[in-house]
C-alpha cells in the first residue's frame, strides 16, 4: 500500500535552519502523531509536503513517486494559521473548496451537507466563519480538509482549543479515515492525546527526527524500570548491582536499571525482593509519551541552531 514519504529535507530561512535531514513517512492506514516543542519544524515540513513552500533540498514521495501537483490535490490539509474565507458562509464555502478540487456540484454539496453533519456543524452552514466560535471554526477547517475527499490527510494542529467533546468527534474523524486505508499525520503538543491516538510518533527536535516508532516500541527501549508492591520498605533492593530506587511509598516500590543493564536485572529484582518478604505485584513500569518527550527534547540543542534563532529574534 502506498505511504508517503519524507525524505531528508532541508530547508533555510535566512540565517535559521529550519529542518536538517527531516526523514520519516506515514503509512497508508496510520495515524502518525508528530510531535516538538515550538519552532522545531513541524510546520515547515507539512508546508512542503503541501508544496506551499519549497525545500532546500531532500524529497517527498507518496507511493515511492515524487510528489506533484496531481498527488498535491490529493491531500486534505489544515494548515496552522488556517485559512477560511472569514465572510463567506460555512456551506457555501464548503461546496466552493470542494469544487477547486474537482467535484461536481451535486457531489460537492452531498460532500459538505456529509461533513457538516458529521463534525455537528450543520446548523451553523448558513452563518458566516467569522461569526463562529473557535472551535466551531476549527470544525469547519477540518470540514475543509475533508469535503474532496482526499487520500492523504496533514493536519498542522487540529486539536488545539477544542473541548474535549470536539476532541472526541476530531479523534472519532481521524480514526475512520485511518481505518479507511489513509495515512494520517497531525502535529500537537498535547501528548496524552498524541499518545492515545497515534498508531507511530515522531518526536522532532530542532529540525531532525530524534525519535521515532510505536508508543510501545519506545516506551520499552528508553527505560527500564520495575514497580514491587511486597516488602515495606525498599532497604531490599539496595544489594542488586546495577540498580536504584526511584520512590518508595508504603509496600511499593519503584527500581530502575542503570544504563541498559544486564537482561536478566528483571529477575535479580524479583529475587531481593522476595527474601525480603511476599511480592504481590510485580510490572514493567513504562514512561509516558510526556516522559519521553521530556527526556529527547530536553537533551542538548545544538549550538548553531540556538545561536542562528537568538539571533534572528
Ligand atoms: N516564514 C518564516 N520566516 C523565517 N523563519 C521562519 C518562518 N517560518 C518558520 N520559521 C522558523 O523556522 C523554525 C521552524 O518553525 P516551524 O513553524 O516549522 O516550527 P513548528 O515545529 O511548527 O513550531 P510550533 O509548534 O510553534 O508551531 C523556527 O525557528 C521558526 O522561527
Amino acid at each position: 500500500m502506498a505511504s508517503l514519504e519524507i525524505d531528508a529535507l532541508n530547508k533555510t530561512y535566512g540565517s535559521v535552519r529550519a529542518l536538517r535531514d527531516m526523514t520519516f513517512d506515514v503509512r497508508a492506514g496510520e495515524i502518525f502523531g508528530f510531535v516538538g516543542s515550538n519552532g522545531a519544524g513541524k510546520s515547515t515540513t507539512m508546508r512542503i509536503v503541501l508544496g506551499v513552500l519549497a525545500q532546500d533540498s531532500g524529497e517527498v514521495r507518496w507511493d515511492s513517486a515524487p510528489l506533484g501537483p496531481d498527488t498535491r490535490r490529493r491531500i486534505g490539509y489544515m494548515p496552522e494559521e488556517r485559512g477560511l474565507y472569514p465572510r463567506m458562509k460555512v456551506g457555501e464555502q464548503l461546496v466552493y473548496l470542494a469544487r477547486l478540487h474537482g467535484m461536481d456540484t451535486a457531489a460537492a454539496r452531498a460532500s459538505m451537507e456529509r461533513w457538516t453533519e458529521t463534525l455537528g456543524i450543520e446548523e451553523r452552514r448558513g452563518d458566516e466563519v467569522l461569526k463562529l466560535s473557535l472551535g466551531n471554526q476549527q470544525r469547519v477547517q477540518l470540514a475543509a480538509a475533508l469535503v474532496h475527499e482526499p487520500d492523504i490527510l496533514v493536519l498542522d494542529e487540529p486539536f488545539s482549543g477544542l473541548d474535549p467533546v470536539a476532541v472526541d468527534v476530531m479523534s472519532g474523524v481521524l480514526r475512520e479515515q485511518a481505518a479507511a486505508g489513509r495515512p494520517v499525520v497531525f502535529s500537537s503538543h498535547q501528548l496524552e492525546l498524541v499518545e492515545r491516538l497515534s498508531d507511530r510518533v515522531g518526536i522532532v527536535r530542532a529540525g531532525s527526527m530524534v525519535a521515532l516508532g510505536g508508543i510501545d516500541e519506545l516506551r520499552t527501549t528508553e527505560h527500564r524500570r520495575w514497580a514491587v508492591d511486597g516488602p515495606p520498605d525498599s532497604a531490599w533492593a539496595a544489594g542488586v548491582p546495577e540498580v536504584r530506587v526511584l520512590e518508595s511509598s508504603g509496600t511499593t516500590t519503584v527500581v530502575e536499571a542503570a544504563g541498559t543493564g544486564p537482561d536478566e536485572v528483571d529477575q535479580a529484582v524479583l529475587r531481593a525482593a522476595l527474601a525480603a518478604g511476599p511480592v504481590r505485584e510485580f510490572s514493567l513500569v513504562r514512561p509516558s509519551l510526556t516522559e519521553l518527550y521530556r527526556d529527547v527534547v530536553a537533551a542538548d540543542v545544538p549550538a548553531e541552531q540556538v545561536e542562528t534563532e537568538e539571533g534572528a529574534a
